[in-house]
């Protein structure tokens, strides 16, 4: 689904040729700095190489229209992005973008419910713990319904159980719907229970 050749950013990263496929969960680790958010954001043109190739679906990914690609392939960020407004909104804001007004509220209560995220969907989101503000943004990104999911350590506020109970549903979500999940993760063992390939970068000195 991705292809990158001879990529060069920088002196930050360097990748000679990286394939990941469609329908796969690949998890992205490696030591802080080495360039893994640098590498997320190419994925879908937040930022461009300096050299190289990215391709998606087999044409370079330069040749689609920015805001297109993003809604076919959505990034979380790193620290979780809240705005004035109840959970619900928040939740609702990348529906708007996706250009999707029909949702079902009781997927989204699952939703909540499955992540241990005891509120109501009509409290102000600006009260929630870092955690909790980091479950609401990925349901956001769940409900935008993308081909391709780009997590950028989307558990790093949580505790470890919450962190596999959460893991372990998107990843099932990823392989039910046929989507295809790819994530920077801290943890070493999150990335060998759940990715089919592992993507580990090095930093370079
Ligand atoms: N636009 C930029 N211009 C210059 N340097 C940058 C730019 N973006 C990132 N960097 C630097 O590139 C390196 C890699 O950053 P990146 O955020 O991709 O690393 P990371 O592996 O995701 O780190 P972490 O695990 O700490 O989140 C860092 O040293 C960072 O300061």
């Amino acid at each position: 689904m991705f292809e990158v050749k001879n990529l060069k950013y920088k002196d930050i990263l360097y990748i000679d040729h990286l394939n990941i496929n469609k329908n796969s969960v690949t998890c992205i680790v490696g030591e802080s700095g080495s360039g893994k958010t640098t590498l997320l954001k190419m994925l879908n043109n937040i930022i461009s190489p300096d050299e190289g190739e990215i391709y998606f679906n087999r044409k370079e990914i330069n040749q689609y229209n920015p805001i297109d690609l993003r809604r076919r392939v959505v990034m979380l960020p790193q620290t979780p992005i809240i705005y004035k407004g109840s959970i619900l909104d928040n939740i609702l804001i990348g529906k708007k973008f996706s250009k999707s007004e029909i949702y079902d509220i009781k997927e989204i209560e699952n939703l909540l419910e499955k992540f241990n995220v005891n509120k109501n969907l009509n409290e102000p989101a600006e009260n929630l713990s870092g955690g909790e503000k980091q479950r609401v943004c990925l349901i956001r990104v769940l409900i935008m319904n993308p081909e391709v999911i780009l997590l950028d350590e989307p558990t790093s506020a949580l505790d470890e159980n919450t962190e596999d109970l959460v893991i372990n549903y998107v990843v099932e979500y990823v392989k039910k719907n046929n989507k295809t999940l790819i994530m920077v993760t801290h943890s070493k063992e999150i990335a060998k229970k759940y990715s089919d390939h592992i993507i580990e970068i090095t930093k370079r000195r």
